[in-house]
């Protein structure tokens, strides 16, 4: 039996609570990640996906309910507690990198991940740069030779790839990825989403990945989890998230929503 990674229980969130704005965004989240688990994550607008990944991270204080990672209860511990064993992979290519520093000097940062420091006393050692040229390499776009290029020179699928290296240069007991290719062309959303499951795959391990696009979460990933209205309706795994088609998402749904959903919402958007 694989061992519990991330533990939630009873998660309850609220925004504007108590005033007629009142949403109720988690509604008694219960979930278990295993060790080696790559869960995809969808839902329509508002979902609580965001939400979710956000009451991980530690972004957003819990109202109710408790988080536990390795067993560890984090659910009061802060943002940068958290990063010492949580690393985060946003939409915006920008967020995750320090656009003024190189490439080695940004993968110097990502070393540091959850550490409190100072930019003034980030180099990068001689010693890393075999490292970090290795591990760029992996990535097949070249940038091994662009070790000193100033991070924000790149475009955003390189951006993206680094950062995503970035967040697994140290292994994380969890990587969250927030929609991280929704800003990119199909054709580079593609190879980073490839390059993705690689990494998942190579380094053992255990991520949740949100998406808008039903294809991909099919595609990707071993276990598959479908949020409406702040609680998780479809939730797949192995053998049977395999063999699953758009088509048998849609009907798992709509047998477990509140609203019925078709083949043309956004939600459903394969153009990537
Ligand atoms: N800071 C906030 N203040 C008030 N309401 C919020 C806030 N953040 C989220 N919400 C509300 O909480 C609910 C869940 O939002 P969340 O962003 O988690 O959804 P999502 O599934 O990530 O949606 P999307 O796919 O549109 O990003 C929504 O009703 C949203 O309007």
């Amino acid at each position: 039996m694989s061992e519990a990674v991330l533990t939630i229980r009873d998660l309850h969130q609220y925004f504007e609570r108590g005033t007629i704005n009142e949403t109720h965004a988690l509604q008694g989240i219960n979930l278990t990640v295993t060790e080696g688990e790559f869960v995809t994550i969808i839902g329509g607008n508002g979902a609580g996906k965001s939400t979710l990944l956000n009451s991980i991270a530690g972004t957003l204080p819990v109202d109710t309910g408790q988080v536990v990672l390795e067993g560890k209860d984090i659910t009061y511990d802060s943002v940068t507690t958290r990063a010492r064993w949580i690393a985060r992979v946003f939409q915006d290519p920008k967020m995750g990198t320090a656009q003024r520093l190189s490439v080695a000097e940004n993968m110097a940062l990502a070393l540091k991940r959850g550490e409190h420091h100072s930019l003034f006393r980030i180099g990068t050692p001689r010693s890393s740069r075999p490292r970090f040229k290795e591990a760029l390499k992996r990535l097949n776009l070249g940038l091994e030779e662009r070790l000193d290029t100033e991070i924000g020179l790149l475009s955003g699928g390189q951006r993206q790839a680094i950062t995503l290296l970035m967040a697994t240069l140290q292994k994380p007991e969890l990587l969250l990825l927030d929609e991280h290719t929704a800003a990119l062309d199909p054709k580079t959303s593609a190879t980073v989403l490839q390059l993705t499951q690689q990494l998942v795959q190579e380094e053992d391990l255990t991520a949740l990945m949100i998406t808008h696009n039903m294809q991909d979460a099919i595609k990707y990933g071993n276990r598959l989890w479908m949020l409406d209205h702040g609680r998780i309706v479809v939730d797949v795994a192995g053998d049977e998230k395999k063999h699953l088609t758009v088509p048998d998402l849609l009907e798992l749904f709509n047998k477990a929503s509140q609203e019925q959903m078709t083949d043309d919402e956004l939600l459903l958007s394969s153009d990537n």
